[in-house]
């Protein structure tokens, strides 16, 4: 019996190394047939010119994407793999614990840092530096989330705070030392009991005149920090909003800045930390809650760019109005959106770049018995599914880059324009990428759910996009309230209508044809009128509509016709 089992087991083994060929089950699944199958990356070649259409696509800065590219590739610390043609491919290894995706989040950052990756994000101004920093968030966004989303706290909440609202003497002390991550800081804002109306956070700062100090209390559970990005393990710093009151007059939200851990990583006495623990996404971003308890800090440690307290403890502001103080005190969360919408665009191409090949390579049931089998994307319902999420993710990806375009040559006349577009795209972008990665999850089929493509992780990493950093219910609303104010504006003055794109309703609507040809549909001028039926939907699509007019000008004559999509160096790409 026993000699049996051996002979059996001698058997199987010789059989797994001598590859004895499996017996096909009948003609049609011949064993050469799926040998004949090389995967795309391996050996694609384009038709088109990769880099115009880079160009046309990115818009900007793309030797920088690559050369950050290019640090990534030759790191470990991605988990890179290398295929067939010498090509090497990077992704997060999705098998990690929790605690394993933060430490290696933030030793990316480390390694960025020694490769002079974040040299200028605060302490350059110019618009090209500001552009850079938007492209390299872009990169980092497509290799990660978490990655991008650390950097975001870091330098985007955290350093544009100090920026923003702190003055000459905090910029000195804090913004290079950020630059160089001697600190590591977050931004607290949120608490338990309020995260979209920030008016009514209970957080309480208040002055002591004989040291000179603030002193930070977090009067009730539901004053406690949540959510607050770095704050579990790695900040040492954080920018704390809170209620100001100066003798028990409240003076509204105010920004400090406190020390919360020791250069050992101790968290600091008066201060309490505890996680928010296991997300459904978004992992590698230690997310924590802070109380204070009596929290003392110097005087200086009140960002004074929009009001000041004196030595001796009285309270002053150029702008005397709460609201409009409340108002310039959210002005860092421009940015922060800005880099939200553009990198759920490159979220929304990575996913439709599977879900596309996919549809190019798979084939399902024949028309004819015996024939070929039909590739996923000949089938029109295919197609429906796929190509107008696609064909939108253009026209929104030419909008991200109108954006960008608009933020970094801000003026103060511009500010208002900006914070409303970028409301308005953060919510419609996000949204949009949300609903495209189930799309793409589903054309994939089965495959879809195999976290090494990707697109399930997306849609849990992405997800919170919709929520932080204003949610898009909200945003939404803020959006209408001031479409309609300037509404109410113009025809008060009786003025025709100027700025937020609203101006097309100068001119009156006109008259629905009763026949609705393709023509008439493709009009910009019947296009921006029909528009104008939700007013806050017009406002963003309008400036959708003008960047895709905008971007079809610089296009050789000819109309595109995508018929391959892919991803190579990290990039989108489409073949026309
Ligand atoms: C992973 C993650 C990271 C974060 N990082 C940070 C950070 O670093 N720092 C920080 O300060 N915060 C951070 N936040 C907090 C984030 O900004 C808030 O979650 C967000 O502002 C929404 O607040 P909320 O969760 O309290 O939702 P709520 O304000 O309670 O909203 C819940 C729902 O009610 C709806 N709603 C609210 N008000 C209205 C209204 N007036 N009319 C109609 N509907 C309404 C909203 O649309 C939403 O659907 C983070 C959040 C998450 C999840």
């Amino acid at each position: 019996m026993s000699e049996n089992c051996a002979l059996r087991r001698a058997n199987v083994l010789a059989n797994h190394i001598l590859q004895s060929p499996p017996q096909p089950w009948n003609n049609s699944l011949a064993r050469e047939a799926c040998l004949q199958y090389t995967p795309p990356e391996v050996n694609e070649s384009y038709g088109f010119q990769v880099k115009e259409m880079r160009k046309l696509l990115d818009g900007h800065n793309l030797e920088d994407r690559d050369w950050l590219y290019g640090i990534i590739i030759q790191s470990n610390l991605f988990n890179r793999k290398e295929r067939g043609g010498g090509k090497v491919f990077v992704s997060p290894d999705y098998n990690e614990t929790m605690e394993q995706q933060r430490e290696i989040s933030m030793k990316r950052i480390m390694y960025f840092l020694e490769n002079g990756v974040f040299k200028g994000w605060l302490t350059e101004t110019s618009p090209e530096a500001e552009l850079k920093k938007f492209a390299l968030y872009e990169v980092c966004g497509m290799y990660d989330y978490s990655l991008s989303a650390k950097l975001g706290v870091h330098f985007l909440l955290w350093g544009n705070a100090i920026k923003f609202f702190g003055t000459k003497r905090h910029h000195e002390k804090w913004l290079k030392d950020t630059e160089d991550y001697l600190v590591k800081g977050c931004f607290a804002m949120t608490e338990l009991g309020h995260g979209s109306n920030v008016k009514g956070i209970e957080t309480v700062t208040s002055y002591d005149p004989r040291t000179e100090e603030f002193v930070i209390n977090t009067p009730c559970e539901s004053a406690q920090k949540y959510w607050i990005g770095e704050a579990a393990i790695h900040a040492n710093h954080a920018i704390v909003i809170s209620q100001l009151e100066i003798n028990e007059t409240n003076q509204g939200i105010h920004v400090f800045i406190a020390q919360i851990r020791d250069q050992d990583g101790n968290i600091c006495p008066n201060i309490h930390i505890a996680d928010c623990g296991h997300k459904i996404g978004l992992n590698g971003v230690d997310t924590g809650r802070i109380w204070f308890d009596n929290l003392r800090i110097p005087r200086e440690n009140l960002l004074n760019s929009v009001a000041d307290v004196s030595p001796d403890g009285e309270y002053v502001s150029a702008i005397k109005n709460p609201d409009q103080r409340f108002g310039a005190f959210l002005a860092p969360l421009t940015s922060g959106r800005v880099t939200i919408a553009s990198c759920a665009i490159y979220s929304a191409k990575v996913g439709l770049a599977v879900a596309i090949r996919y549809s190019l390579s798979r084939r399902a049931f024949s028309i004819v018995a015996n024939g070929p089998e039909v590739l996923l994307l000949d089938y029109p319902s295919h197609q429906r599914r796929l190509l107008p999420l696609l064909a939108k993710t253009y026209a929104m990806s030419f909008a991200a880059n109108d954006i960008k375009m608009m933020y970094v040559k801000r003026t103060p006349e511009t500010n208002k324009e900006i914070h409303v577009v970028s409301m308005g795209l953060k919510a419609l972008l996000t949204w949009h990428n949300m609903r495209t990665l189930q799309e793409c999850r589903e054309a994939c089929g089965g495959q879809g759910l195999k976290t090494e493509n990707r697109v399930g992780h997306l849609k849990g990493d992405y997800d919170v996009q919709t929520t932080f950093e204003g949610d898009n219910n909200v945003l939404m609303q803020q959006v209408s309230k001031a479409l309609f104010a300037e509404y109410a504006s113009c025809k008060k003055r009786n003025k025709p209508f100027k700025g937020l794109g609203l101006e097309h309703m100068n001119s009156p609507r006109p008259v629905l044809p009763t026949q609705l040809t393709s023509s008439t549909l493709r009009c910009s001028h019947f296009q921006s009128h029909q528009l104008s039926e939700d007013l806050s939907k017009a406002f963003a699509e309008k400036a959708i509509l003008q960047a895709v007019l905008d971007a079809e000008a610089k296009l050789p004559a000819g109309s595109i016709k995508v018929n391959k999509v892919t991803v190579s160096h990290g990039q989108f790409l489409a073949q026309s």
